[in-house]
């Protein structure tokens, strides 16, 4: 598994020591209002369990799974919603969070729904944002860190389900990927 990454690009303890700094923003943000944290599967899985143990206010957690990707790493345009909140957004303070924003039509299409389901406020955490393969205009609230146009991978980022697992983010060697 790891043979197949040509560089790491953030180290795992580079992404603990920015995730500490998120947590903390959060808790002084949404002190006493009970925020309902959505993360966006299921690449969101290892940022929502690490980030949400770092904020010490109450929030209530819930979870989307919506996919574009399949099996390639161009995005296919077509958000699918695999599975639904439990709660209802109406009136909540929300905040979305999210492992990349790269083109930014997942998230336009969240936003735009949970909008119209009258969220009383909406903030937008990626861990990573990709402004250059944005192809919406799309900014999130606070981003982790900014990558380059690259496919990238680990820590919830996958290319066909794998390397998920891996604690840092890296960048795929290309003949991993080519033909994709
Ligand atoms: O800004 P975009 O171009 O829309 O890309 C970002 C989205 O794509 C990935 O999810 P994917 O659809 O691959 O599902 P997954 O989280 O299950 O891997 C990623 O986890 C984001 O949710
Ligand atoms: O660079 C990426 N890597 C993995 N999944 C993704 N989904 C959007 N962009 C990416
Ligand atoms: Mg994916």
């Amino acid at each position: 598994m790891h043979d197949d990454i040509q560089e790491i690009l953030i180290s795992e303890e580079k992404l603990q020591e920015k995730i500490r700094d998120i947590g903390e923003h959060v808790t002084q943000k949404y002190e006493g209002k009970f925020p309902l944290v959505i993360g966006v599967l299921k690449g969101a899985l290892p940022f929502m369990a690490d980030v949400t143990r770092q904020i010490s206010t109450h929030v209530e957690i819930d979870f989307m799974d919506v996919s574009s990707y399949g099996k390639s790493t161009v995005s296919s345009g077509e958000v699918k919603i695999i599975k639904d909140l439990d709660t209802t957004v109406e009136g909540r303070d929300v905040i979305i969070l999210e492992d990349i924003i790269d083109s930014g039509l997942t998230l336009n299409y969240l936003v735009n729904l949970l909008k119209h389901r009258g969220a009383n406020s909406l903030k937008i955490i990626t861990l990573l944002d990709k402004p250059e393969g944005r192809k919406v205009e799309l900014v999130p609230d606070l981003a982790g860190f900014t990558v380059p146009d690259e496919f990238v991978v680990g820590y919830g980022l996958d290319f066909a389900e794998k390397y998920r697992n891996l604690p840092y983010i890296g960048i795929l060697k290309p003949e991993v990927y080519k033909g994709s």
